[in-house]
């Protein structure tokens, strides 16, 4: 059963809106990697879908990295957090690399809101790297590397997930 409830930072409870802009993304994910490139050299990347494929590929073209495997995990419904499923796992291929315990992987997420889905990975591959660009408090302690600390009543707005569009002027009431 899907136990939907919706996270503090979500907008129906009055998240702060952090947009995030494709270029602003870019740099944060330059910047983690600068971090990462200190922690390495990684076997391979795991890309937590969806939103971990975008800075996984950023940060597999900076790291020269061109093993990337998927772990595919769907919970949110938009804002809506409900059980999590684990469509797809670590492919034996890369499990192997990592010594079956991720020694040498490295995990990249988006974001960890509340950990769950951070923790669930983490659980598969307990001495990987885990590596976030975005963290919101209850989420920081699963991450070894990540960038911007956000407050957990905030909703971040990815790049992907937007567009531009007309905002009424501030003194007219705009948030
Ligand atoms: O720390 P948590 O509370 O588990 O939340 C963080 C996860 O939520 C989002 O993914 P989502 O499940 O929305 O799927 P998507 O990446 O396919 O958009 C985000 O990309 C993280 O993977
Ligand atoms: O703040 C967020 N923004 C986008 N997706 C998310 N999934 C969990 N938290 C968030
Ligand atoms: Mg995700």
């Amino acid at each position: 059963m899907v136990n939907n409830h919706s996270e503090p930072g979500a907008p129906e409870r009055g998240g702060k809106p952090f947009p995030v802009s494709w270029d602003q993304f870019h740099r944060d994910c330059r910047a983690l990697t600068w971090r990462l490139n200190e922690v390495g050299p990684f076997h391979a990347i795991i890309a937590i879908t969806r939103g971990g494929l975008v800075p996984a590929a950023i940060v597999a073209r900076e790291l020269g990295l061109r093993v990337i495997d998927t772990v595919c995990v769907a919970s949110y419904d938009h804002d809506q957090q409900g059980e999590l499923r684990v469509l797809k796992g670590v492919s034996a291929d890369i499990a192997k690399l990592g010594g079956g315990t991720g020694k040498g992987l490295l995990i990249v997420d988006d974001l960890v809101d509340t950990g769950k889905t951070g923790r669930l990975v983490r659980e598969m591959l307990p001495d990987a790297h885990f590596a976030a660009v975005y963290a919101k408090p209850q989420g920081r302690p699963l991450v070894d590397t990540f960038i911007t600390e956000v407050s957990q009543d905030t909703w971040i707005h990815f790049p992907w997930d937007t567009a531009l569009s007309f905002q009424p002027p501030i003194r007219d009431g705009a948030g």
